[in-house]
């Protein structure tokens, strides 16, 4: 077994199934979008990182052993290149029964995906991602980008591994945001045939994520709540205030079907945006 190899018990995986993509789920229908689960590990104060650039551990052995089990559960997982630059991410499964962790091929492996609409992201073949993927241990990336030539030294190194550009065109939101709609990226993710997909991080894309427009794609939200305040200058999550027609405040989003569980030092909560 891996040295890495992480251990999430049975007894503790029930309280999360009702949030969970069902283990048969099939797309079906031509607009059918993936299950969507937003998870990240945050502070008392709402952050995820002390800076933009540093990767910060937040959770505890229990729950990073769940979001292991939760990448254990979807097709893939989902990033913004800050992130991707920032922490050199794994972004495999590394829990006992996955595959290259006692478990065949890459079963249980989530294909990562990197949502970067310039290719900004100066990757080598030396990056972690790249490593596990000739390992056997993870899947090569697939990119999400709005360039209609990605630079071809990238594709080729992307390509040998397994991965590949998925061109998304930018819109305008209807916060005003030009950038891309998240509802054309879930909508190549299907195309791609990934029935699931958990999203997690970092600030920009959540900020973006959590706005009402987004809402009736959000299958799920579970949040990893730290016992720590990392200060003011951190990677926060506090998304665009919402206003009517007539510049009133709309009242704030409020999750539905709330579940918490403790792990370890830590707490997980659980909830849905849409009823
Ligand atoms: N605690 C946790 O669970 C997690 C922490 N993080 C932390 O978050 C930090 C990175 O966060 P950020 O700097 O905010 O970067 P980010 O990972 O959110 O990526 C931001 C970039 O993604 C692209 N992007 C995101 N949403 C977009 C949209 N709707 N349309 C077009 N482009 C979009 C843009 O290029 C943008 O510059 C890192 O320090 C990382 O360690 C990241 C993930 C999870
Ligand atoms: N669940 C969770 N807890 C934390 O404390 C974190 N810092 C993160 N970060 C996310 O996990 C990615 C790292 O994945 P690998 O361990 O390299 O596979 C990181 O890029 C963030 O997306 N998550």
């Amino acid at each position: 077994m891996a040295r890495d190899t992480l251990y999430f018990p049975a007894s503790d995986r029930l309280f999360l199934e009702p949030y969970l993509p069902p283990k048969d789920l099939a797309l079906s229908g031509a607009d059918a979008l993936p299950f969507t689960t937003l998870t990240f590990a945050t502070s008392l104060d709402s952050q995820l990182a002390l800076s933009p650039g540093a990767r910060t551990v937040l959770s505890g052995p229990q729950s990073k052993a769940m979001t292991h089990y939760l990448r254990s559960r979807h097709d893939a997982i989902l990033i913004g290149v800050g992130t991707a630059v920032a922490d050199n991410p794994g972004l495999n499964c590394r829990i006992e029964g996955a595959g290259g962790y006692g478990g065949d091929g890459l079963e249980g492996q989530p294909r990562p995906i990197i949502v970067d609409p310039k290719a900004r992201w100066d990757f080598t073949e030396n990056q972690k991602i790249f490593e596990l993927a000739r390992d056997g241990r993870g899947k090569a990336p697939f990119i999400i980008t709005a360039v209609e030539t990605p630079p071809a030294d990238k594709e080729a190194i992307l390509e040998k591994h397994g991965g590949k550009f998925i061109r998304v065109g930018l819109k305008t939101t209807v916060t005003g945001e030009y950038g891309l709609y998240w509802k054309d990226v879930l909508k190549a993710l299907a195309a791609e045939g990934l029935g699931s997909v958990m999203i997690e991080g970092g600030g920009a894309v959540i900020n973006s994520l959590l706005v009402p427009e987004n809402f009736e794609v959000i299958s799920s939200v579970i949040i990893t709540i730290a016992p720590t305040w990392l200060g003011r200058g951190g990677v926060v999550v506090s998304p665009e205030r919402q206003f009517d027609g007539n510049g009133s405040l709309v009242p704030s989003t409020r999750l539905k079907n709330v579940m918490w569980h403790p792990f370890g030092e830590d707490v997980v909560m659980c909830g849905n945006l849409k009823v």
